[in-house]
């Protein structure tokens, strides 16, 4: 099970570093990986609850056949969700949030229907990641985790977006389309 996650974790970090590459090329840099410290803390501590369950509690991932499905339809929905966003603001797309020259504000495609594609797509991948697993503890932690990290980020982002944007951004979009991620 632990070789999936593996090629989960490889395939999301190299698609968003070839991504940058061939859009933003501008824009390349260690960060363009997402590989923050925070982020593989969080990722190690899953690997050990992992292989502590397996050597210590003799968990048999086989067992939680649809706990691993769940975990893979939350992978999959995750990634195709978030790489839409990505190819629709294309070129305009940025792993920091502008706080100066901002390229225009996308509302069409996705945009029209979730406000950040992005992070509502990271967020289910986050979560699938220790469904897969049967990581209980760290399927908690990271779906707690990383809410409160998105819910900052966005108001942040949006702060930035209302000072872009004003009265358009608020009435004619904000106000009108869902964030994508519960409660936010
Ligand atoms: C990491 S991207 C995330 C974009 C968006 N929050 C999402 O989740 O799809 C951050 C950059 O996208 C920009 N951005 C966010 N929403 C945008 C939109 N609707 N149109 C154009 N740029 C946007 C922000 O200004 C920021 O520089």
């Amino acid at each position: 099970m632990y070789r999936y996650f593996l090629i989960v974790l490889f395939t999301f970090h190299i698609s968003e570093l070839l991504f940058i590459c061939i859009y933003c090329r501008q824009e390349l840099s260690w960060s363009s990986t997402l590989c923050s410290l925070p982020y593989a803390s969080a990722m190690l501590f899953a690997t050990m609850e992992y292989w502590l369950q397996v050597y210590y509690f003799g968990k048999r991932p086989e067992d939680w056949k649809y706990c691993r499905l769940v975990g893979m339809v939350f992978i999959v929905a995750g990634e195709c969700i978030r790489k839409l966003g990505m190819f629709t603001l294309g070129s305009k797309f940025s792993h920091r949030i502008r706080t100066r020259d901002h390229p225009g504000l996308v509302t069409r495609g996705i945009y029209g229907w979730i406000r950040h594609p992005a992070y509502c797509g990271w967020f289910l991948w986050c979560i699938g990641t220790q469904l897969l697993l049967v990581n209980p503890i760290s399927c908690i932690l990271f779906a707690v985790l990383s809410w409160k990290f998105f819910r900052d980020r966005i108001r942040w982002e949006e702060e930035t977006l209302v000072g872009f944007y004003g009265v358009h951004f608020q009435e004619k979009y904000r106000n009108k389309v869902w964030s994508g991620i519960p409660f936010i």
